[in-house]
């Protein structure tokens, strides 16, 4: 039976425009895994300011950081698939890989529709999220689920849960950390911002936060940090419940106060650049912890397309192959 491979990540608007951002938004805020308020509650909220106000907001700051080919996410993506297709053919292994998103396009359902007119009988489904969620997991679960209802011949299914402490992924954040620091010296600490969830997503059960502790874990001892060279944050709150702790913008306010003046940071829950990486992180962050007295503040980008990644993209796959 020939095995594929569908990579899935969150999504990305078509294009850094009000119109575009707000069918994105609209689309990836509908969904019950990511907001769970009661419809009735959220859909006049969402439909009478979140949407109208925030879209014209958000698409500036995508124009921001928009490359000439579009949306970083996207083109990372593709760049992803591609380099994990190469890497199979290299090694002689006929197995199709194809790209879906959770919101937009192309969807979970045209890679899908791709691997299945390539003959595929077993697919494995590779969330590119290194830590389960409920809101981006689980999410991408339930897509798969819906769109076989529509299927007589169910594939076989190897679903890729999470990679929070793969030593590949491991290694591989290791070595860009370290590659960094041989181009741009170190810093007195590295900062490991991971996206948040709400906390009660975690007091229901999510084990996102507990695995963001296990990745940094891991990640400093390879380093050889100690425990006041490293810290874990979250950003990217959304909404005003309160979101898992300690949050990154806060941090970035005390951390000059507190000696920490050269500062490293990576985002170990985005396997691709994107807006929470390049405009928050990059972008926001750095002017909040420069005005708070830091000197020096590198990003060290997602794992993107580097050949280590794909690497250990491979390692997953295989991993799903015994
Ligand atoms: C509404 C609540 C949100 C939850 C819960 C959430 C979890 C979550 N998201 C990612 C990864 C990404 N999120 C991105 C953008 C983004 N996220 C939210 C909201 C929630 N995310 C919004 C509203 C947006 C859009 C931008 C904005 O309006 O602020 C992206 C970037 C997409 C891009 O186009 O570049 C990624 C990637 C994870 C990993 C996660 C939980 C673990
Ligand atoms: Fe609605
Ligand atoms: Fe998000």
């Amino acid at each position: 039976m020939k095995t594929g491979v569908l990579l899935v990540n969150l999504g990305t608007p078509s294009a850094p425009t009000s119109v575009a951002v707000k069918a994105f938004l609209s689309q990836f805020l509908h969904d019950y895994r990511v907001v769970d308020l009661p419809r009735s509650l959220w859909c006049p909220l969402l439909h009478g300011i979140i949407l109208p106000f925030r879209s014209p907001k958000v698409a500036k700051l995508y124009q921001g950081i928009w490359w000439p080919e579009g949306s970083p996410l996207m083109v990372v993506s593709k760049r992803q698939q591609a380099g994990l297709q190469q890497a199979l053919q290299d090694e002689g292994i006929d197995m199709p890989v194809a790209l879906g998103m959770s919101y937009g396009e192309p969807s979970i359902e045209s890679g899908w529709q791709q691997l299945k007119e390539q003959g595929v009988g077993k697919v494995i489904v590779l969330p590119l999220y290194p830590q389960y969620s409920v809101s981006t997991t689980a999410s991408v679960f339930d897509s798969w689920a819906k769109l076989m209802k529509k299927e007589r011949l169910v594939p076989a299914l190897r679903f890729v849960h999470d990679y929070h402490d793969f030593s590949g992924y491991i290694s591989a954040l290791a070595d860009s950390v370290r590659s960094h620091w041989e181009q741009h010296g170190r810093g007195d600490m590295l900062l490991l911002s991971y996206h948040g969830i709400p906390k009660r997503f975690e007091n229901e059960g999510d084990p996102y936060g507990q695995q963001c502790h296990r990745t940094s874990e891991l990640l400093a001892a390879e380093l050889g940090l100690e425990p006041h060279q490293w810290r874990t944050t979250f950003q990217s709150r959304f909404g005003r419940e309160e979101w898992l702790q300690p949050y990154t913008d806060k941090t970035m306010e005390k951390l000059p106060k507190e000696g920490i003046k050269k500062l490293d940071v990576i985002c170990p829950a985005f396997s691709a650049d994107c807006l929470e990486t390049l405009e928050e992180i990059a972008g926001e962050n750095k002017e909040i912890f420069l005005k708070a007295g830091g000197e020096q503040y590198h990003y060290i980008p997602a794992l993107n397309d580097n050949p280590a990644h794909i690497r250990m993209l491979m390692d997953l796959v295989r991993r799903e192959l015994v």
